[in-house]
C-alpha cells in the first residue's frame, strides 16, 4: 500500500549568491511517524528547514502538502498548512506561564476577557496527552521549569493549532539523560498522535530510539532516506560523514538506493 507523505519536498535547490548551498535534496514525512533529519554541520538541514517553514524562498524543487503542489512565501503560510517549527531557542517568554506561553498571540475569548479556564484545560489535556508528568501546574512561569518541561511545553504549543507536521530542531541538544529520554517520549508520543514529526538530530542514539525513518544530508544533498529499522548506527554515521554507505556497488547499501534517493512518488508509504 502507498501512502501519501504530509510533506514532500523534491529536488530541491537552494543558492547564497554563488554559494549552493543545497542541490536535489528530498524530504518525505509522513503522518504517525518521526523522520529524522540528520547530516554533518554545514550539510544544509537549517537552510532546508527555513525553506520547508517559509522563511527562505527554495530556487527550485518541488513542495508538495497532502499531495498537493503547494507554495510556502512565508512562515504564516507553513502555519497555515499546518506546519509548525519548534527552533532551538524555543520563543518562550520566561517571564509569562505554561498557559500563555502556549497561546501566546493566540489567545481565546469569551466575549471581553479572556477565556481562561478553557486555554487552561487545553493546555493541561495537551501536556497530559503528550505523557508530560513532571510539570505541576500549567499556572507556573516557564522560567521555573526545567531544560526538558521547556521543551516539553514548545513542543506541546506546537500539537495545539491543528498541526500536521512539526519540525524540531535539536530538542535535546542541550539536555541530559533522564530529560533527554522525557523529551523523546513526548516526541513519540507526538508521531502517535497522527503528526508527521521532522527531528533535526547529531545525535544517533535519540536517532534510533525515535525515528521510523531517516533522511540523510551531505554537502547539501540528500544521500538516503530509509527506514530506520533497515540500516544500522555505523550506516547512518557512514553517510553523514561520506555521503556513502557502508557496502553495495555504488557505496549506498541496495536497501537504501532503493528507498533513499527515490524523488518522484516512487517511494512505498508506511505500512
Ligand atoms: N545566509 C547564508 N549565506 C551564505 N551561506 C550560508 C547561509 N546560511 C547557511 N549558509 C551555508 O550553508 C551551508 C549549510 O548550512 P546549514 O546551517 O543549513 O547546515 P546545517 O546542516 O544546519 O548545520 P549545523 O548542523 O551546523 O546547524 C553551510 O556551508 C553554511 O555556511
Amino acid at each position: 500500500m502507498s501512502v501519501t507523505p504530509v510533506l514532500d519536498l523534491r529536488g530541491v535547490g537552494k543558492s547564497f549568491g554563488p554559494v549552493q548551498v543545497l542541490h536535489d535534496v528530498a524530504l518525505s514525512a509522513y503522518a504517525g511517524e518521526v523522520t529524522a533529519l540528520v547530516g554533518d554541520n554545514g550539510a544544509g538541514k537549517s537552510t532546508l528547514v527555513k525553506c520547508l517553514g517559509g522563511i527562505l524562498p527554495m530556487d527550485s524543487g518541488d513542495y508538495l502538502f497532502e499531495g498537493r503542489r503547494v507554495r510556502v512565501n512565508s512562515p504564516r503560510e507553513a502555519a497555515e498548512l499546518g506546519i509548525e517549527i519548534v527552533h532551538q531557542d524555543l520563543a518562550l517568554c520566561e517571564n509569562l506561564d505554561i498557559v500563555q506561553n502556549m497561546f501566546l498571540g493566540r489567545e481565546w475569548r469569551s466575549g471581553l476577557v479572556l477565556d481562561e479556564p478553557a486555554m487552561e484545560e487545553l493546555a493541561a489535556r495537551t501536556l497530559t496527552g503528550l505523557s508530560v508528568r513532571t510539570i505541576k501546574s500549567v499556572r507556573q512561569p516557564v522560567s521555573s521549569l526545567s531544560g526538558g518541561q521547556r521543551q516539553s511545553v514548545a513542543i506541546a504549543r506546537a500539537m495545539l493549532w491543528d498541526s500536521k507536521v512539526v519540525v524540531l530542531d535539536e530538542p535535546t541538544a542541550a539536555l541530559g539523560l533522564a530529560q533527554t529520554q522525557q523529551v523523546l517520549e513526548v516526541v513519540r508520543r507526538l508521531a502517535d498522535k497522527g503528526r508527521a514529526v521532522v527531528l533535526i538530530s547529531h545525535n544517533m542514539n535519540d536517532v534510533f530510539a525515535v525515528a521510523d525513518r531517516i533522511c540523510a544530508m551531505f554537502l547539501g544533498s540528500t544521500v538516503a532516506q530509509v527506514r530506520a529499522s533497515d540500516v544500522t548506527h555505523a550506516q547512518v554515521v557512514e553517510l553523514i560523514t561520506s555521503g556513502r554507505g557502508a557496502d553495495g556497488p555504488s557505496g549506498v547499501p541496495a536497501r537504501m538506493n532503493g528507498v533513499g534517493r527515490a524523488r518522484r512518488g516512487d517511494e512505498a508509504g508506511p505500512g
